[in-house]
C-alpha cells in the first residue's frame, strides 16, 4: 500500500481553483518533492494531506486513512513542519520538546531527539534567541518528536544561510535512512534534486511534470533540475 495517495484532488477558494485534479502516490520510505512557482497549489496540497483542509473533489489517503475525517488519529502518526511555523519567543527549546512530546501517545524520547538533531546545547535557550538555522532545526525536531511514519516539510530551508541549508540537508539524509516517508515542498531546485527520490512540478494547480530528478532533467534536455524547471514553467 502506498503511504500517501492523492487522487484527482481539487480544492477551490471561492472562484479560485488552487488545486485542479492532482494525482500522485508516495510509497513507504520515499522523499517526494512538490515544486512549482508561487501560487501553484503546493501548500494547499500538503494542507489536504494533513487534514487541515478538506478537498472539494477527489480523494486523499494517508496510511490508508482519510485525513479530513481521521485527522486526530493521523496527527499521532504524521509530523509537520509548516511554512512560517513559530513558537512563543520565551519558550525554551527543552520546554518545547517536552510539550510537543506530550501530544503523542507514543512519542520518541525527546532528549534523544535533542541529541540527534544537535540541539542539546540549546536546551535552555529561548526560541526568540535562536538563529534562523537553529529555529529550523528545532522545528524539524518538533515535527519528529512524535516518532512519525510520515513527515510533511514545507519550505524547510527558506531563510537559511548556505551552511545551515547544507546542515539541514544532512539531517534529511539521516531521516531518509530511518525509513520515514516525507513530502518536501521547496522553492530550491538544488535541494529537491539532492534530497528527493521523486518530484512533482506543479503549475496553476496541475502537475506539469513528475518523475525522478534525473528523469525530469533528461526529459527537458537539461543539466540540472533548476534548468528543467525553468524550461517547464516558461513553457
Ligand atoms: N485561504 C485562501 N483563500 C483564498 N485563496 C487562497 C487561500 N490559500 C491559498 N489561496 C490561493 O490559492 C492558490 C494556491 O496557493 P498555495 O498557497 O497552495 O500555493 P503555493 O504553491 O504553496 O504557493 P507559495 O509557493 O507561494 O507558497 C494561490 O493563488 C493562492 O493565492
Amino acid at each position: 500500500m502506498a503511504t500517501i495517495e492523492v487522487n484527482a484532488l481539487t480544492k477551490t477558494y471561492g472562484e479560485m481553483v488552487a488545486v485542479d485534479g492532482v494525482s500522485f502516490t508516495v510509497p513507504p520510505g520515499e522523499i517526494f518533492g512538490l515544486i512549482g512557482p508561487n501560487g501553484a497549489g503546493k501548500t494547499t496540497t500538503v494542507e489536504c494531506i494533513l487534514g487541515l483542509r478538506s478537498p472539494d473533489g477527489g480523494s486523499v489517503r494517508v496510511l490508508g486513512l482519510d485525513p479530513s475525517r481521521k485527522r486526530r488519529a493521523l496527527a499521532q502518526r504524521v509530523g509537520a513542519q509548516l511554512q512560517e511555523s513559530a513558537l512563543p519567543d520565551r519558550m525554551k527549546v527543552g520546554e518545547a520538546m517536552r510539550l510537543f512530546a506530550a501530544f503523542y501517545a507514543r512519542p520518541a524520547d525527546w532528549r534523544q531527539v535533542l541529541r540527534r538533531w544537535g540541539l542539546e546545547h540549546l536546551r535552555g535557550k529561548a526560541f526568540g534567541d535562536l538563529s534562523g538555522g537553529q529555529r529550523q532545526r528545532l522545528l524539524l525536531g518538533l515535527a519528529l518528536v512524535g516518532d512519525p511514519e510520515v513527515v510533511v516539510l514545507d519550505e524547510l530551508t527558506t531563510g537559511l544561510d548556505p551552511v545551515a541549508r547544507r546542515e539541514t540537508w544532512a539531517l534529511i539524509g539521516e531521516l531518509k535512512e530511518s525509513g520515514v516517508t516525507a513530502v518536501l515542498v521547496s522553492h530550491f531546485m538544488d535541494e529537491a534534486e539532492h534530497l528527493c527520490d521523486r518530484v512533482a512540478m506543479l503549475r496553476g494547480g496541475r502537475i506539469a511534470a513528475m518523475g525522478t530528478p534525473a528523469d525530469l532533467i533528461s526529459r527537458a534536455g537539461a543539466t540540472s533540475l533548476e534548468e528543467a524547471y525553468l524550461t517547464e514553467v516558461e513553457r
